[in-house]
């Protein structure tokens, strides 16, 4: 097997390992249409030149690169750009996420097993624990762990040196790290949305993976459907490759697409169900706001977190909703979106 085959096959088995739950084969469809190296990444053209910068000057060094804080919106490629720098650099790649973190001594125990060059990828770095955020960051700038041995006043901690390794980041909320851990990250990436031409190419090299032919057309269809992002752009290909398959002739034309994004409820600006669940709360419920995250969440049925990342970047950007000091309000695009008159005294909120 070929080193690159290896890498690939320990990084997708460490990745089934963390990844367990009702989504796995959703998971297992996606790993499969990951760019493996940066020049198949499509777009983040500013993210990857100064990507591809640092990581070549440290393979010229023969040393670590400094470590990596990817942010942005879910789908966007933190994941799929952690693998990317582990595979540049040639390096193994560990995968855990702030969440799977519950203890300091977890991350210890995670830490004291890395080796040399390896890339350590935690994802919602966010929400790592705070005794693990400081354990973190002392190793990330001191390459030490300190085991703690014994309980209460008989405790003490041995400190433990580890070898160079890369810590890369992944969050969605950027703003809740805490300064020094933030500070131990020399690379900063933010990913943004991206553009409808961006996701075509996305979709045909997917299309080109799964062996499907997909005319231009549908590519274009999808792509202005897709929300800005590649995650959902691969997964409107895969449900309109299953209507193609079932109710259509086998072919992902401009019909076929249409009708299955009709049939999985995506609609013209792509908004999904959660996204529409949102503006109609927010319109109707609420009276176009402004009415606080947690309140609106609670009306939707969904964790807070979830309306804040997965729904509100998007309906912020497109200008459905808009972020007033006392709340979220419902902006004239919502309202038209639903087929609703903006009300008269809602007006005054959009100045
Ligand atoms: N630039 C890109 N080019 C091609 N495919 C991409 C790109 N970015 C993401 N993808 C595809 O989108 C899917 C989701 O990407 P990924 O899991 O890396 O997102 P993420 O930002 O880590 O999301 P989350 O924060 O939810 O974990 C992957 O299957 C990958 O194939």
């Amino acid at each position: 097997m070929a080193e690159d085959d290896e890498l690939v096959t320990e990084r997708f088995a460490a990745e089934s390992l963390v990844r367990t739950g009702a989504d796995d084969i959703e998971r297992a469809a996606e790993a499969a249409l990951r760019p493996r190296r940066l020049e198949e990444f499509v777009g983040q053209r500013v993210v990857r030149d100064q990507l591809s910068l640092v990581l070549e000057a440290a393979r010229n060094r023969g040393r670590a690169p400094d470590h990596v804080l990817l942010s942005g919106p879910p789908g966007l490629g933190k994941t799929t750009l952690a693998m990317i720098i582990a595979a540049e650099l040639g390096a193994s790649l560990r995968i855990t996420s702030g969440p799977a973190i519950q203890h300091a001594g977890d991350l210890a125990a995670v830490l004291s097993s890395l080796e040399e060059g390896e890339v350590l990828f935690i994802d919602e770095i966010h929400r790592l624990a705070r005794p693990a955020e400081e354990l973190l960051y002392v190793a990330m700038e001191d390459f030490r762990v300190d085991v703690v041995v014994g309980k209460g006043a008989g405790a003490s901690a041995i400190p433990l040196s580890l070898p160079p390794f890369t810590v890369v980041g992944a969050t969605t909320r950027a703003g809740l790290l805490p300064a020094p851990l933030r500070d131990r990250f020399g690379f900063t990436g933010h990913l943004d949305f991206y553009d409808a031409d961006e996701l075509e190419r996305v979709l045909l090299r997917s299309a080109g993976l799964l062996g499907v032919s997909l005319a231009g057309e549908a590519a274009a269809e999808i792509a202005s459907r897709s929300r800005g992002t590649p995650r959902i752009a691969n997964r409107l290909l895969r449900r309109v490759r299953d209507w193609a398959e079932v109710r259509g002739d086998g072919t992902l034309s401009i019909e076929a697409a249409r009708a299955a994004l009709a049939v999985f409820e995506v609609d013209d600006r792509g908004l999904d169900r959660l996204d529409r669940a949102v503006l109609t709360a927010l319109c109707t419920r609420f009276g176009g706001g402004p009415v606080g995250l947690t309140t609106l969440a609670v009306a939707v049925g969904e964790e807070p977190e979830t309306v804040e990342t997965v729904a509100e970047p998007f309906l912020f950007r497109e200008g459905f909703v808009g972020r007033t000091p006392r709340g979220r309000i419902a902006m004239p695009a919502a309202w038209a979106h639903l087929g609703l008159d903006v009300p008269r005294d809602q007006g005054a909120l959009f100045g």
